[in-house]
């Protein structure tokens, strides 16, 4: 038995490298059992990349990680794992046509235990779940399961193989405010028997309300650790950016009507006038199983404007996006674009209108990993002049594309070909929004912008919204984070059950009211 003043956890001098980039460079961490620990740092500070090598998924090119105080091997997923390391990633790694169970077993006989009977290990998976607060049906099909239902599977995955380190990263990127309150829940009663757990994120709000230490990297090394007490999420963002960052709002910024621009040199109105850049009307779509998701939805977007559509997520707000920017089928209503009716037409013909698109779900829809940043970039363009020549490709432009749009954008990456599914999260983000709002659109359908994004890139990409209302283009900005609808809307629609609640200005916005409509009432 180690001495109790021997941490549970203990990582000196870990140095990680990818070709010339030093992703983690001599970083020491420390937590201790029942401590909440938050991992800080911006997008590409090597927060993921230190805990793979926790868990083995990597190998560390120096350091030392000891459990218990002794001193263990480095590299091998197995060996963490049975060291009670367990991870859940940002994107689930779950098999969605298996049930809770199945999911939990899978990969355990390989990992030398005799294969569980299903029904035994229900009966446990009941008894953890029971244990930790965690309301999961051993024998639902996790395809079935809500986002915060997977994410319970994962816990429950790692619990069942004996966790007694869980590392979470970001784990609340995908939950609504009320899911994120159960999971801190099942977080604090993990903590108090006993768990260790590491939690990234860049809600400061979170950190600060959960955890009792930090961590800060900056660059891959290590910058500040704290107990979380001592500190405020002002402090901390400082830590983490080497400078103050404020989030911009609505007033910071010149609006068409503050400025009275009269149309602008290419023939786009100011915001009174009459035509919206989008006009959404009784619009109707359901699921691939038949099920209404927008249920006769109407709204418009003037030039110059930002709508900001708020709910709890799930009530038709992704259907609602994927109509507009055509990606899913319109069974009534109409969608006008720039004054044309785009209920039918092709994705291609939307974009030539001027549309851009920041999807939710940046893997399944916005990038594909093992093409270079270059290639992601000028996916969504007909590739002609002055990107080709002759009908060919012209490598040398797209490489400059890329090179202007990852500057004017931030994209940390070690150059232009670098494979998009390498990058940290947060700068495959910004890869997605650089080629969204790069080409100066008309209208902009922006869904969760931020999600991801570190406190910077989040000021920077607020700015960018904003400067696209300034330009007179049309922002409808779907998001569940209310600060942020709050902050950047002229206005505010609130769907609930796939239909539109009603409409505020922001003017007469309160919480108060928002959060009534976002429950189901008419204002
Ligand atoms: N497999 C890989 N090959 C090359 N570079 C990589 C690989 N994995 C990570 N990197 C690089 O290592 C650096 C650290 O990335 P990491 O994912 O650890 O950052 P992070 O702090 O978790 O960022 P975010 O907040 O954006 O998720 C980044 O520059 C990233 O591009």
């Amino acid at each position: 038995m180690p001495p109790s003043s021997t941490p549970l956890l203990d990582m000196r001098g870990i140095r990680v490298v990818f070709g010339p980039l030093v992703a983690n460079d001599d970083v020491n961490l420390v937590v201790d059992r029942g401590e909440i620990h938050a991992l800080l740092g911006e997008n590409g500070a090597g927060k993921s990349t230190l805990m793979r090598a926790l868990a083995g998924l990597l190998v560390p090119a120096a350091g030392e990680i000891r459990i218990d105080g002794r001193l263990e091997p480095l590299g091998s997923a197995h060996e963490a794992m049975r060291l009670g390391i367990g991870m859940v990633h940002q994107h689930f790694m779950l098999v969605p046509t298996l049930t809770v169970a199945e999911n939990v077993c899978l990969g355990l006989a390989s990992t030398g235990r005799v294969f569980p009977d299903l029904k035994t290990a229900a009966a446990k998976i009941r008894d953890l779940a029971t244990t930790y607060g965690l309301d999961v049906d051993p024998n639902a099909r996790v395809a079935d399961l809500s986002i915060a239902g997977q994410q319970r599977v994962e816990i429950l995955k790692a619990l069942y193989r004996g966790a007694r380190i869980l590392i979470l990263d970001e784990p609340t990127a995908v939950l609504t405010p009320q899911e994120t309150e159960g999971l801190f829940r099942i977080l604090r009663s993990l903590a108090a028997e006993g768990t260790a757990i590491l939690f990234i994120s860049h809600k400061l709000n979170e950190v600060m309300a959960l955890t009792s230490g930090v961590t800060v990297l900056r660059q891959g090394r290590v910058v500040a650790t704290a107990k979380t007490a001592d500190t405020d999420a002002r402090g901390l963002a400082r830590m983490m950016v080497g400078s103050e960052i404020e989030l911009p709002k609505l007033e910071d910024v010149p609006s068409l009507e503050a400025a009275g621009t009269e149309p602008d040199a290419m023939g786009r109105p100011a915001r009174a006038a009459a035509t919206p850049i989008l006009a959404v009307e009784s619009l109707v779509c359901r699921d691939v199983r038949g099920a209404v998701r927008v249920d006769g939805a109407s709204l418009a977007v003037r030039p110059g404007e930002i709508v900001g559509v708020a709910g709890v997520d799930g009530n038709g707000q992704q259907e609602l996006a994927e109509a507009i920017v055509g990606l899913s089928r319109v069974e009534a209503g109409a969608i006008r674009l720039m004054g044309e009716d785009v209920t039918a037409a092709s994705v291609a013909r939307r974009i030539a209108l001027g549309l851009a698109h920041i999807p939710e779900d940046r893997h399944r829809t916005a990038i594909v990993g093992p093409m270079s940043i270059e290639d992601n970039l000028i996916l969504e363009q007909a590739v002609e002049p002055p990107l080709s020549k002759r009908g060919w490709l012209d490598r040398r432009a797209i490489a400059d594309n890329a090179r202007r749009i990852m500057a004017a954008f931030d994209v940390r990456a070690t150059g232009a070909s670098q494979k998009v599914g390498t990058l940290s999260g947060g700068n495959q983000q910004k890869v997605v929004l650089g080629r969204a709002l790069s080409r100066a659109p008309n209208l902009v359908v922006a869904v969760q912008p931020v999600r991801g994004l570190d406190v910077g890139a989040t000021a920077f990409v607020h700015r960018q919204l904003l400067a696209r209302r300034a330009a007179g283009a049309g922002v409808l900005l779907i998001s569940t984070e209310l600060d942020e609808i709050l902050a950047l809307s002229d206005r505010i629609v609130v769907m609930f059950k796939g239909a539109i609640m009603g409409e505020l200005a922001r003017a007469d916005v309160t919480v108060e009211k928002l959060g009534l409509m976002m429950a189901g009432r008419t204002a």
